[in-house]
């Protein structure tokens, strides 16, 4: 899978606003390279590795680095990075320069320099996300911990297509529920899905990168006998009937698959779409129905719209 390196040179007191803008955005780590850290002592206590090469330190400011998965929502993703950015100057924020550049690194480039920066969250009223290398300890008896090392897989867990995804389920899932999960990414959803009841998931994805980290997730969550995870393009391979449809994908796509999904959705089930920027709301809304879905429910967050659809009994 391809990655994007997002590089914003800026100022100092921006980078934690900045910081912040980047991970709501869904960036699965930030990277700060500070002028005024070349040349500092280090301690290296835990073996890390810095940069010793003047070369890779900014000649002034700071430059904050972050990455995002080419097959989310790139183009629109930076675009609102953009705007949040300027915006920091109506609180007086000294952004410097900000100039912004968009360059396609390879996996192993960043590896996972970003895990430091992961931390448990809590996305609904029952799930929190806790990465694999934290400790957490639960602080009720009904909340669902879903574990995730994302890797190169888009689903850290905390992209807002994610979290709605996540609370719709969280509303629609009863035990023995059949579940399809497409573009299931980290198989975040399929494992909440899981964690939810669901007597069986089905977790498909057109990326290997993908399908492996899924895997992966799925026998980290103990729900390998709820989840099966394989390669596919939509709901190409999807023969049996579900009661719960979620695709957390682009609006186009989503817009290509509907009448695929009202087959697959039994009577009286439910399809959960995300992925979908606010200006397209109304395109995805009027799809839905001229399939046939009942639109329940439409969540919002930031500039992100989820859809709760319904095929009539
Ligand atoms: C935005 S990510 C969502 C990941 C995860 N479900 C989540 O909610 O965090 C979209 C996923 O859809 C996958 N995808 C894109 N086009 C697809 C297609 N035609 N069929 C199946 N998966 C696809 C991508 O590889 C990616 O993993």
């Amino acid at each position: 899978m391809k990655w994007s390196e997002l590089s914003i040179h800026t100022k100092n007191e921006a980078v934690e606003a900045i910081s912040n803008i980047l991970h709501e955005a869904g960036a699965s780590g930030v990277v700060i390279e500070d002028s005024a850290e070349f040349g500092k002592p280090r301690e290296d206590q835990y073996g890390e590795i810095y940069a010793l090469n003047e070369d890779d330190f900014p000649k002034d400011g700071v430059i904050v680095k972050a990455y995002l998965s080419e097959s989310s929502f790139l183009n629109e993703t930076v675009e609102e990075i953009k705007v949040a950015i300027t915006n920091l100057t109506n609180f007086n924020i000294d952004i410097g320069e900000n100039s912004v550049t968009v360059v396609e690194v390879n996996e192993e480039d960043w590896a996972t320099a970003w895990k430091q920066y992961y931390h448990p969250v809590k996305i609904s009223e029952r799930f929190t996300i806790v990465p694999t290398w934290e400790d957490y300890t639960p602080v009720s008896t009904d909340e669902l911990i879903i574990e995730l090392d994302p890797g190169m897989a888009f689903g850290t867990g905390t992209h807002p297509t994610t979290v709605m995804c996540l609370q719709g389920l969280e509303k629609i899932v009863k035990a023995d529920n059949t579940v399809v999960d497409v573009g299931t990414g980290s198989g975040v959803l399929s494992v909440g899905a899981a964690l939810l009841g669901a007597k069986s998931v089905h977790a498909l994805d057109l990326d290997e990168v993908a399908v492996r980290s899924a895997k992966e997730n799925v026998t980290l969550n103990k729900v390998d006998d709820q989840v099966t995870v394989y390669h596919g393009n939509l709901l190409d391979t999807v023969k049996e009937p579900a009661d719960v449809v979620v695709a957390n994908i682009l609006a186009d796509i989503i817009i290509s698959f509907t009448d695929d999904a009202f087959s697959i959705v039994k009577p009286g089930g439910y399809y959960i779409t995300s992925g979908i920027i606010g200006a397209k709301r109304d395109e995805v809304k009027a799809a839905l129905q001229a399939s046939g879905f009942v639109i329940e429910e439409v969540l919002l967050m930031e500039d992100w719209v989820a859809i709760i659809a319904r095929r009539p009994l």
